[in-house]
């Protein structure tokens, strides 16, 4: 595997979420096989989950990591084309990317949208350039439009919960007061496409996210109904892709709350976190036992782990 970007980067999905739960059960199967290679984290933007899950899951295979947030510790990077560089950003990526390459086997990279240009965003160019300007395998830790590695854990969770063979899963946009990636959302419609589940998705109008995304999902802008006999719930924010980036809505109706579970087949709450209480979901539904977010994010680690696995085994 040369890259993971995608929940297209494997021939299936299904099968590839199957593989990191057997992983699960024995972490420690493949000790050596990351000897003497080395990983290499970039981060263009903060992270807990991502960076030390995949730091863990990358010692458990024995390698080495090293880790850099790059608008912090090190020179800014540009990453506009033909740019004349006068700004604060001192180094390109087309230069700092082939120079990480020598010194890393695998590489991640975590870079955000910019939320003001749609085609830019959507043209997903750090990541591309990234894969472009090294020979190393390269693994998004979260892109401009997708977050690979939390789907697949997102995936991972629902196989071990799920008590039917194709389970309603409802996406649900939820209130928040900053403007937030698509990412999350696209990652996880684009999977639960490929997977064994009913996929609904409720957003106020407006909210729309793009058509490549949604795929099959059936669209309801009717929350309640869109929460009744549903058996997992996974809460997101995003912006709107429409009036790109641009916070619609923050309307406290829908916000996920007792009430609404109650509407659902005793459904399992997910999010990728981190979340903000009380104004995404409520205590009482992210505190009771119907909440799946620690495990979803436990498994974040055993998502990356055989990312990393097939990854050194092709090297
Ligand atoms: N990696 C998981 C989510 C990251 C990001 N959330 C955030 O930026 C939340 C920040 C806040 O709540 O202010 C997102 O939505 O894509
Ligand atoms: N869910 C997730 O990616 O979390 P971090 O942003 O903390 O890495």
């Amino acid at each position: 595997m040369k890259k993971y970007t995608t929940a297209y980067d494997v021939p299936n999905i299904n099968d590839f979420a199957d593989k990191a739960l057997e992983l699960k059960k024995n972490p420690f199967a493949f000790d050596t096989l990351g000897k003497h290679k080395t990983l290499g984290l970039i981060f263009f933007n903060p992270s807990l989950r991502t960076r030390l899950s995949t730091q863990k899951a990358a010692m458990s295979l024995g390698m080495n990591v090293i880790v850099m947030n790059v608008d912090g510790d090190g020179w800014k990077l540009e990453t506009e084309e033909g740019v004349i560089m006068d700004s604060d950003k001192a180094e390109h990526i087309k230069d700092a990317f082939p120079v990480i390459g020598q010194y890393c086997d695998i590489i991640g990279v975590r870079s955000f949208p910019s939320l003001k240009d749609r085609e830019a965003d959507y043209a997903d160019k750090v990541i591309n350039d990234i894969v472009k300007y090294t020979s190393v395998p390269v693994v998004s830790l979260e892109s401009a439009i997708r977050h690979p590695l939390q789907a697949l854990a997102d995936l991972m969770t629902i196989k071990e919960l799920s008590q039917k063979a194709k389970p309603k899963v409802v996406l649900t946009w939820a209130p928040h007061p900053r403007a937030l990636p698509q990412a999350v959302s696209n990652s996880f419609a684009e999977t639960m496409n490929l997977a064994d589940v009913e996929l609904v998705i409720t957003h106020p109008k407006g909210y729309e996210l793009n058509p490549e995304f949604v795929g099959n999902a059936r669209v309801v802008y009717d929350q309640k109904e869109a929460f009744k006999d549903a058996d997992f719930i996974y809460a997101k924010n995003w912006s709107s892709y429409n009036d790109y980036g641009q916070i619609l809505s923050q309307d406290k109706s829908w916000v996920v709350d007792e009430e609404k579970m109650a509407l659902t087949n005793n459904a399992h709450f997910m999010h990728c976190l981190p979340v903000r209480r009380n104004v995404i979901v409520t205590d009482g539904v992210i505190d009771s036992p119907q909440s799946a977010v620690i495990q979803q994010a436990g498994n974040r680690e055993f998502a990356v782990q055989t990312v990393l696995k097939e990854m050194l085994e092709n090297l």
